[in-house]
């Protein structure tokens, strides 16, 4: 038993809801609704937006016009039937009097409602968000301190990997095409379609993962997958490109290998083995490597 522990409470249910097609009702269209209505379009949501032409935001005007997903009432909000089909509510209006009844119609209908700076009309909380293609973080103090979870944000902005966005495409795509090479759901086959993805995950570093393409992730389910074995990258040919910023080890081994030449040349030249042919090289490798030269016959000195 001493092995748990009770978490500790105050916190929030963070999850990532999933609204594609649903409608949302957005109340008012100002600059704190211009942001909310960015996040549903985002989350391919339809919406209902209920507001006054004259106290539009430029951004909110922008997406009107230019988004087929919202459909604006010219207008205040009126009451219950606003709510009709609706699956979520948020409000954003320079009126706390109304957005108290709007909380509380909805509560009414049990639809979630969020009502922008006023915590007890909130069933949820937005936080500072950070987006990288697939990648979504969202930053909350649990209301707190706002201000401190958009500054908590540009920090963790700045550690990101850079290509932590492609490595996560490809790893979706790859379990897409493993999902159509292994299909089912539940048992013994989706155990192991996880133990296998997850190892990749494990073995391969993201730069290994974002260099994948459609041809080396068949390799990799052909070579891994069917063999049920999970190959390094440098076994397979399923990296199409060498992570970028990885030193070139052929052309190191090449260099290292023309100076040893370069080396030895000196070396002869000091011993006189070689004619006036390469005399004039030989004295410029010498000056070149003199330093080195005289350390070594200190430790080795020539007959
Ligand atoms: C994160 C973000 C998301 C977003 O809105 O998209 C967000 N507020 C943001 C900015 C912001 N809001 C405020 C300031 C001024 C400075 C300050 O007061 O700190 C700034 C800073 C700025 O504008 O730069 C004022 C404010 N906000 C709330 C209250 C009421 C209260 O606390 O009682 C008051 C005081 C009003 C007053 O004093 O009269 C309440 C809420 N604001 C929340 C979210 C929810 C809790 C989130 C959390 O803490 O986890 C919650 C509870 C409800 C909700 O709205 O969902 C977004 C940053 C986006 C980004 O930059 O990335
Ligand atoms: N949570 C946050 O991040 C945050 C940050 C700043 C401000 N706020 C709060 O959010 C609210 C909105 O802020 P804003 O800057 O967008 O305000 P705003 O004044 O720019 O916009 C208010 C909008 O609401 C509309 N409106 C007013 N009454 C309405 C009604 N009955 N029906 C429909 N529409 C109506 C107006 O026409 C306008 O479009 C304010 O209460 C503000 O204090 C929240």
């Amino acid at each position: 038993m001493d092995r748990f522990e009770l978490p500790t409470g105050s916190g929030a249910l963070l999850l990532a809801w999933q609204l594609k097609d649903r409608r949302v009702l957005m109340v008012g269209g100002g600059e704190v609704a211009s942001g909310r209505i960015k996040y549903l379009l985002i989350a391919d949501a339809y919406i209902n937006l209920i507001a006054p032409r004259d106290g539009l935001h430029p951004l909110t005007k922008f997406y009107i016009d230019n988004s087929d997903r919202i459909t604006h009432h010219d207008r205040t909000f009126e009451g219950p039937t606003d709510l009709a089909s609706v699956d979520m509510v948020l409000t954003a209006i320079d009126d706390v009097e109304w957005s108290r009844r709007i909380c509380a119609m909805c509560r009414e209908q049990r639809i979630p409602v969020n009502v922008a700076d006023i915590p007890p009309s909130c069933d949820f909380y937005f936080g500072s968000q950070i987006r990288k293609g697939p990648l979504q973080i969202m930053i909350s103090t649990n209301g707190n301190g706002p201000k401190l979870a958009s500054i908590v944000k540009l920090r963790i902005e700045d550690c990101l990997p850079e290509n932590v966005d492609k490595a996560i495409e490809n790893v979706g795509s790859l379990r897409a095409k493993l999902r159509q090479r292994a299909p089912g759901v539940g048992g013994e086959i989706s155990k192991k379609r996880m133990q296998w993805i997850s190892s990749v995950c494990t073995t391969w570093d993201l730069n290994e993962l974002a260099g994948l393409d459609e041809a080396a992730m068949d390799t990799l389910l052909v070579e891994g997958w069917e063999r049920d074995v999970v190959p390094r990258p440098n076994r397979t040919k399923a990296v199409r490109s060498k992570p970028p910023g990885s030193p070139n080890i052929a052309l190191a081994t090449f260099i290292g290998f023309l100076c040893g030449i370069a080396f030895c040349i000196a070396i002869l030249g000091e011993q006189s083995v070689f004619g006036d042919f390469f005399t004039n090289i030989m004295l410029i490798s010498r000056d070149l490597f003199s330093p080195l030269i005289t350390k070594w016959k200190q430790v080795m000195p020539v007959a």
